[in-house]
């Protein structure tokens, strides 16, 4: 039996702190695999040890089953838990800590071929008889899995499970993952701040960040409709590249997209989701353009919708496959805040960009901030920065100077310093109002995938 649940406008806040989940509305089907999908310190395991009992509800309402949940203490909520951490019992082998579960709820009953019916499912009938400490970090979460699976729980919720693990062994056990509960049919809630992860296994991802869920959707509208800048930059490898912009749209002459030092004219007559750039008139907006978005040619190669414009090559990436070609065209970075802490899980939350700003920046930060609720934009760091912060942001800014990844085979030969001529396809231009809500594409226009 698999179960529902749902979070209705629930907030946490952890002593006199400021809240550390904010209203969060979010439904689970029963069976169902969702991610919550976030940077560090964005709340994603409150929202599951709330489900789970651990941690009080401040504010809001938790159904089970549509049953109001929020004083049900958490041994009665049928849910099995996996961390990240594999708390195994270190003196009882592999089959009695998945026994255990069963033993509690019944100390007489013959549990054997429960543990060994979980053994199989999993493939670790041959560890059962070892003691964590004769397992390998992979082993003990296989057999922390069949501890949490063994007494068929009707939830599972599990809390980056497959972090302290090695790239290999995480991409395997998520297959693992996948398929088990699909088997199973449990309705599963599973935190991660890794995107790769989350789009691999989820049925539905659930963004958040700074306490606040963002979207909410399959892992292929999160990443083709992705509903402001902070999904668009957190969704995708490479980071789609994001730049600061102004429409123009004056009577009677077509419409272009400002970037600085290029101009991206829209092809006439205009498609309907550039038809809404028309309202963005003379404003600034943020241009996002995903890796496979721009090409490395001629403008005599140019097919029908794409622009020409050119770059200065920084840097390549050579991934065997592919060839990440990072470009400087340019143009101004628009800097998301809060992205980078998934980058640096020590660092709170949105304090590294932070830090980087001074005085009118962070001003307009602020302002930003506020006008645009959830998101905030800010700009990169100036050229020269002075004053206390000059050292981070010149550091930052000698790390990183493309403002563009161009996605190549493997076998296209550019040099570092060169100029390349580039060419951008439009319908896949993405572009987000000042706040950082996207504008186009509009989102109706997704073909249907079969699953
Ligand atoms: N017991 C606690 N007391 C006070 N603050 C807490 C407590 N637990 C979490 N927090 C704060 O609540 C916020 C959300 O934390 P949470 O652990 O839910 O985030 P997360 O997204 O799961 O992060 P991570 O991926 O690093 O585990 C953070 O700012 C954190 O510092």
């Amino acid at each position: 039996m698999s179960r529902s649940i749902a979070l209705r406008d629930v907030s946490k806040r952890y002593g006199r702190g400021s809240l550390a989940v904010e209203r969060v509305s979010l439904t689970v089907e029963p069976g169902e695999f969702l991610v919550l999908l976030g940077p560090s310190g964005c709340g994603k395991s409150t929202v599951l040890r709330m489900i789970a009992g651990l941690e009080e509800i401040t504010e809001g309402a938790l159904y089970l089953d549509g049953e109001y949940a929020n004083h049900v203490p958490p041994s009665e909520r049928d849910i099995a838990m996996v961390f990240q951490s594999f708390a195994l019992y270190p003196n009882m082998t592999g089959r009695a800590n998945i026994g255990f579960p069963l033993k509690l709820r019944d100390p007489r009953g013959d549990h054997e071929p429960q543990v060994e019916a979980t053994a199989r499912m999993l493939g670790i009938e041959d560890l059962l008889d070892r003691f964590p400490g004769q397992l390998s970090g992979g082993e003990r979460q296989r057999v922390a899995m069949g501890r949490a699976i063994s007494r068929q729980p009707s939830v599972f919720l599990m809390d980056e499970p497959l972090s302290s693990l090695d790239s290999k062994l995480r991409t395997h056990l998520r297959a693992e993952i996948a398929r088990l509960t699909a088997e199973l049919g449990v309705t599963t809630v599973y935190v991660t701040h890794d995107q790769s992860e989350a789009m691999s296994l989820g049925h539905r991802v659930a963004v958040m960040r700074g306490g606040v869920l963002q979207q909410v959707s399959s892992p292929r509208d999160t990443y083709a409709l992705p509903a402001n800048v902070f999904v668009a930059a957190f969704i995708g490898t490479p980071r789609i590249s994001l730049l600061q912009a102004v429409v123009h749209a004056p009577l009677g002459a077509g419409m272009w997209i400002d970037l600085g030092r290029h101009r991206l004219a829209l092809p006439q007559p205009l498609s309907p989701d550039h038809q809404l750039l028309r309202i963005q008139q003379g404003r600034p907006v943020i241009v996002g353009l995903r890796s496979e978005a721009v090409r490395i040619a001629p403008p005599s190669q140019a097919r029908p919708g794409e622009v020409a414009m050119t770059g200065i090559v920084e840097h390549v990436e050579y991934q065997g496959h592919e060839a990440l070609v990072h470009v400087d065209t340019g143009s101004r970075p628009a800097v998301v805040a809060d992205l980078e802490s998934a980058r640096q899980p020590a660092a709170r939350p949105g304090r590294s960009l932070r830090r980087q700003q001074s005085g009118l920046g962070r001003l307009k930060a602020r302002a930003v901030e506020r006008l645009s609720g959830s998101v905030a934009v800010l700009d990169a760091p100036p050229e020269s920065p002075q004053g206390p912060d000059a050292g981070v942001a010149s550091e930052r800014l000698g790390a990183v100077r493309s403002d563009l990844v161009v996605r190549t085979g493997p076998h296209v030969r550019v040099r570092v310093g060169a100029q390349i001529p580039l060419l951008v396809d439009l319908a896949q231009l993405y572009v987000f109002d000042h706040a950082g809500q996207r504008v186009s594409p509009a989102g109706d226009g997704l073909a249907p995938l079969e699953r």
